[in-house]
């Protein structure tokens, strides 16, 4: 039986904040005692981690990437293998990706073309959700099967037709699908057609650079399709999750559905709270790096989305990592912003860009870990297995120095990817010490995890509706 105890860290959970060592037995948290009491003590290890003026976190849940997504003729850059070596530098223990199902095929076929990409390849523990491109009449019963297999939600997309996108009718089927097999239906809410009239416009008048991409991606189509999702959900008797809610008229359109006490949930990403729609507008098409869905917004935005972060109308920081070198895949929409294949790279930065924002005053230490660690994983079915601190959990655990000075850039990332979106960006707060399941992964700065660590993690049904 293995055994490591860190001794002497602030332990922060969802919960509450308490000096304590941590005992780890097997993978498992065992147990958390006083520092200077007795029972600590007496505790023999194999491996003591001195935590002293350090805070002791969950390893972080980030329950929206896209390790190698297919998209706009090029793939994400980062592979499963280099993308969750960087989820763990940056202190993530746990991803859930997306399979997708393309049209034409089975969400089964998706699926374990999903699985023979992360087999084998990951240093952290990872999940999936499943992309619906076909909501047809045997994608809908396939629901049920992946549920029972541990795929328990499904993201749609109002947006790209003739891609992901499904029509309200075929929304409103996967909802009430959703509602009695207990998938939770996770929307990308922005409305596309529309979007797709106003992109055919721009390029026939020749506004053709990157901030054009956030100029046809009005905040109006986002705040609309989010009303419908809800409408939708709420004629399905269905619960709903709006990823990457970038607008303050969206958060609106939740909070007011909250107010009701419908179970509406939103997810935001670091993008939208610390970039805008000045990055987008960086000349010599640099703003091509920015190029996301939903779009950066005007920086009078950011207000709105650390507010509903406090009151509660939004849930989950996720990143939405979807990375592609500037060099040979963002250019591929030199002339044409429609081509610029969409995301942005992050999945190592989001538990230090929270943190800054605890530094800023955004949110209080307990809700950092809240929306990157705690709720996630009860969102999506794996609380308290991941998420928090606790007897019996499993020992993801970062030691996170809240006072170490750190500058992002390409430079010093391990991304896969050439360029940074937050470079030059100074950070208080960087993680020092990283477990994953009780095996060390980042030790002091130094990566000594390895693929194939990871493991794949079958999910319950949402429990943040108990
Ligand atoms: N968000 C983005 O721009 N790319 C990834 C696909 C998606 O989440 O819509
Ligand atoms: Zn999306
Ligand atoms: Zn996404």
């Amino acid at each position: 039986m293995s055994r490591t105890v860190i001794r002497g860290g602030l332990v922060i959970t969802a919960a509450e904040e308490t000096r304590a060592d941590v005992l780890v037995e097997d993978g498992r948290v065992a147990a958390l005692a006083a520092p200077d009491s007795a029972y600590a003590q007496g505790w023999t290890a194999d491996r003591t981690i001195d935590a002293t003026d350090k805070y002791v976190i969950p390893g972080g849940v980030d329950a929206h990437t896209h390790m190698e997504l297919p998209f706009g003729g090029t793939h994400a850059s980062d592979t499963f293998e280099t993308g969750t070596r960087a989820a763990a530098w940056g202190g993530t223990t746990t991803i859930v990706d997306f399979a997708v199902q393309s049209v034409g095929h089975s969400l089964r076929e998706g699926l374990d073309t999903w699985h023979e990409k992360a087999d084998g390849k990951c240093a952290v523990d990872y999940g999936f959700h499943m992309i619906m491109s076909d909501v047809t009449t045997s994608s809908l019963k396939e629901m049920d099967t992946l549920v029972g297999l541990g795929v328990s939600s499904f993201k749609l997309f109002m947006a790209y037709p003739g891609v992901f996108y499904s029509d309200d009718g075929q929304i409103l089927r996967a909802m009430q699908r959703g509602a009695a097999n207990g998938g939770l239906i996770m929307m990308h809410a922005e409305n596309g057609i529309a979007i797709d009239v106003l992109v055919e416009q721009a390029l026939a008048e020749g506004r053709t650079d990157p901030r054009y991409h956030g100029e046809v991606r009005k905040v109006l189509l986002e705040a609309e399709a989010t009303h419908r999702a809800i409408q939708l959900s709420r004629v399905a008797g269905a619960p709903l999750y709006v990823v990457h809610v970038s607008a303050e008229e969206a958060v609106a359109e939740l909070a007011q559905a909250r107010d009701k006490g419908l179970p509406v949930f939103g997810e935001t990403c670091p993008q939208y709270l610390f970039l805008s729609t000045d990055n987008l507008a960086e000349p010599d098409f640099e703003g091509a790096k920015y190029v996301c869905s939903t779009p950066l917004r005007p920086r009078e935005h950011q207000a709105a989305l650390w507010r509903g972060l406090r009151t509660g109308d939004l849930q989950v920081v996720s990143t939405d990592h979807c990375p592609f070198c500037f060099t040979g895949q963002k250019e591929l929409g030199r002339g044409d912003f429609s081509r610029i294949p969409n995301g942005l790279p992050g999945v190592e930065n989001r538990m230090d860009l929270l943190h800054q924002a605890v530094v800023e005053g955004h949110i209080s230490r307990r809700r950092w870990i809240e929306i990157a660690c705690a709720t996630p994983a009860r969102m999506f079915g794996l609380y308290p297995k991941k998420g928090t601190i606790a007897p019996g959990a499993d020992a993801d655990l970062v030691v996170y120095d809240p006072r170490a000075q750190q500058t992002l850039s390409a430079e010093t990332h391990h991304m896969n990817v050439d360029y940074s979106a937050y470079e030059g960006k100074r950070i208080t707060g960087q993680v020092e010490t990283v477990l994953s399941r009780g095996e060390t992964v980042i030790d002091r700065r130094r990566f000594t995890g390895r693929a194939g660590h990871g493991r794949y993690l079958p999910r319950d049904t949402c429990q943040y509706l108990d």
